[in-house]
């Protein structure tokens, strides 16, 4: 996984220095043991984290990870993070056709939630970047702002710089209370 480390900041338009938090769940600890199709040849979940962490410097924001196999553990880090923290960004991993407290969780903070998979949940598990077990429903879809899916350790990326881009647009948030 590359961590080169040229600044994108020049493409945001706003300079605040969001603390974005980045939760991964069950079995994302065992990354570097799974399905290589799914995960890639060369990720490992303290890589995950280091690129994560990469791409929030690129971007001039602290990335906060937060990597746990237990459901409640995670319920408790997302009531004690909801204040300090701008907005979320969540693999549900494990329990994403599963959990109901957590989805609701991360939807009480009322901060941006992006829902990010490596896998295109929802494709054929005959297709390049379906899930090995097939087509999946999340209990997250729902709650989220928005999702990103299919790119690999790259639907991060993606989820980062579009929430931070997101951050710095005041009219963003306002918009779902017209
Ligand atoms: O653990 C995972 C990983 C996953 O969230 C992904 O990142 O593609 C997809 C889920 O269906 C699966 O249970």
């Amino acid at each position: 996984m590359s961590t080169t480390t040229p600044a994108v900041h020049g493409l945001r338009t706003g300079g605040q220095r969001y603390k974005i938090s980045v939760i991964d769940g069950p079995n994302v600890s065992n990354l570097a043991r799974r399905n290589k199709r799914m995960y890639g040849p060369h990720v490992s979940a303290e890589a995950l984290g280091r690129f994560a962490k990469d791409w929030g410097d690129r971007l001039g924001v602290d990335v906060e990870r937060f990597l746990s196999n237990h459901e409640g553990d995670i319920l408790e880090y997302i009531h004690e993070s909801g204040d300090r923290v701008d907005g979320y960004i969540v693999n549900p991993a494990g329990l994403t056709t599963t959990s109901d407290m957590v989805p609701f969780a991360l939807y009480d903070t009322g901060k941006p939630v992006i829902e990010v998979h490596f896998a295109n949940i929802k494709a054929a598990a005959s297709t390049a970047r379906g899930p090995v077990y097939g087509p999946r429903e999340s209990t997250f879809t729902p709650f989220v702002a928005g999702q990103f899916m299919g790119m690999r350790e790259y639907s991060y990326a993606g989820a980062l710089l579009s929430l931070v881009l997101a951050l710095d647009d005041d009219t963003f948030l306002g918009a779902a209370s017209e």
